[in-house]
């Protein structure tokens, strides 16, 4: 059993299934042999299924009902078709690279699928040179995968890549049961999660730009959804799909994404302004970046008590959360928490979230948070360095934050530091390192440079909280006059202040 691996998750993630294009068979990867049930253990611990055939036949075909078919009328309405993801089974396609690769890739798949609410029963993957341009997996093993998806009772089937339209359709008419690439489901994810106006319109037009591609490719179906709706009883006569409707669709899409855009650029334009009165008051502003599920919000929470929502879900946060704060000797400025970044993000969703990941590029400081816990940290690392440069992020100074060091191994943890000397440790679940944390963004964050020697009048006690605030404060005394003061001021503060100064002759 080579490619046998039960993934350390807590998905119920039973089996993993690897094909090998050189021996034709497919192999189950249950790690005992003689403790392989015939249906996975998932369907196992579900009373009230049966595994006869004939029970699963009906099933299947209740299920066909319920899927993809008649979701395809929500298109005409303009509005972006809910997967309704519940029992899928996952599929991949490994191409070359390390087995642990591979099945780091389908983890991250697994967790996905379940932050989008669903039950993983099985993940598969399929050794060789390249997906099939037709099916995705070898065509030879379609077959295989529609044993496995009646079997289990999947209602859908999420590949694990950006599949082409004709893929899709072709699998959906083979499994006969809704099929999705890896795009479809961060799409659906992101959708679920979208709280903020902007960041809902964001989602909103990546879905409409993704759903604009299918539907060329979905048109054969719309035009045989009539005859599964008959069949179904549903909708005689009421509706016409066809060319004209696909068209009309098209045109509405159209018409809705160049509205979202122009409400997105209205946005955008706000946030300019916010930003702007930020820079001008010299606010440093720290960005906490990262990996999905890595524990931004977390850290952010145990470093500014912000109460972000935290959730043991991918893509928790999908508005930008920026709180204010203080260093240990008063200084204030801004900390935020940014989404979770993936790896292979669909292009379509870099473009749109690209004002919220500006914020990282306009930053002083970024949080870089890893999960020292996962199976491949170093690979986080990177992906996110990657998104970085991609949205010219990498100039920002950057401080590693090895996160979840209470489940962490200390040889990762070891080899971590090795690869990344100034990282901090830290548990933002036992509060270990927090402290650590905080002095090394205190010590990076800019200072001023504005040199200042002023006397104030006690009248001016707004100034001085300023000072206090903003600026860093040498020598403070206070005299019948007012309080006397040297120190470095940022430039705003520094000519508000210019009237009070001291002359050398004081
Ligand atoms: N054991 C342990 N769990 C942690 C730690 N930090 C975070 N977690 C857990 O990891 C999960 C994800 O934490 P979040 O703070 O939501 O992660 P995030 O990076 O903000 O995730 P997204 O917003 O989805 O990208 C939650 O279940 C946390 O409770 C830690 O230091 N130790
Ligand atoms: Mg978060």
């Amino acid at each position: 059993m080579t490619h046998a691996h039960d993934f350390t998750l807590d998905a119920e993630l039973d089996a993993t299934t690897t094909w090998d294009d050189q021996d034709g068979d497919f192999e189950s990867g249950y790690a005992d042999d003689t403790d392989a049930p015939a249906v996975p253990k998932a369907d196992r611990s579900r009373p009230g299924y049966s595994t006869g055939d004939l029970d699963l036949v009906e099933r299947h075909e209740l299920r066909r009902v319920a899927s993809l078919r008649t979701e395809l009328e929500d298109i005409s309405e303009v509005e972006y078709r809910q997967l309704r993801l519940e029992r899928v089974v996952l599929v991949g396609v490994w191409t070359g690279g390390r087995v642990e690769d591979a099945e780091n890739s389908m983890a991250e798949l697994a967790l996905l699928a379940e932050t989008a609410g669903s039950e993983v029963l099985e993940a598969i993957y399929q050794r060789r040179q390249n997906p099939d341009p037709a099916t995705y997996i070898g065509r030879g093993k379609v077959e295989g995968l529609a044993e496995i998806v009646l079997a289990t009772g999947a209602d859908t089937v999420v590949c694990d890549g950006d599949l082409a339209p004709s893929q899709l359709r072709n699998l959906e008419d083979k499994l006969k049961v809704k099929v999705v690439d890896r795009t479809a489901l961060i799409l659906d994810i992101f959708s679920q999660h979208a709280k903020s106006r902007e960041g809902k319109a964001q989602v909103e037009l990546a879905q409409l730009s993704y759903m604009k591609q299918r539907l060329r490719g979905w048109g054969g179906n719309l035009s045989r959804q009539a005859g599964g709706r008959v069949a179904a009883g549903a909708g005689i006569g009421s509706r016409g799909p066809g060319e004209t409707k696909i068209e009309t669709d098209r045109r509405r899409i159209n018409t809705k994404i160049a509205k979202l855009r122009r409400e997105l650029a209205d946005m955008r334009g706000t946030r300019d302004t916010k930003r702007s009165q930020r820079s001008d008051r010299q606010v440093p502003a720290v960005v906490i970046a990262g990996y999905t599920n890595a524990g931004k919000s977390s850290l952010l929470n145990r470093l500014t008590d912000a109460g972000v929502l935290v959730e043991d879900a991918l893509f928790a946060t999908l508005d930008p959360t920026t709180r204010k704060t203080t260093t240990t000797d008063g200084r204030v400025y801004t900390m935020s928490d940014t989404v979770g970044f993936v790896r292979h993000l669909p292009h379509q969703l870099v473009e749109a979230f690209r004002s919220t990941l500006e914020e990282v590029a306009d930053a002083d400081l970024v949080l870089h948070v890893v999960d020292g816990s996962h199976p491949d940290p170093e690979g986080q690392l990177t992906a996110v360095r990657e998104v970085f440069a991609e949205i010219d992020a990498d100039k920002v100074p950057e401080l590693v934050v090895i996160n979840k060091a209470d489940l962490a191994d200390p040889m990762v943890l070891a080899r971590l530091l090795q690869r990344e000397p100034h990282a901090v440790v830290v548990s933002a679940h036992t509060g270990e390192g927090v402290d650590a944390v905080r002095a090394a963004v205190e010590a990076e964050l800019p200072h001023p440079t504005e040199p200042f020697e002023v006397l104030l009048p006690y009248e001016r006690g707004d100034l001085l909280n300023k000072i206090h605030q903003n600026g860093e404060i040498d020598e403070l005394e206070h005299t019948a006059d007012g309080t006397l003061l040297r120190g470095r001021a940022h430039g705003g503060l520094a000519g508000e202040l210019a009237e009070y100064a001291v002359t050398t002759a004081g």
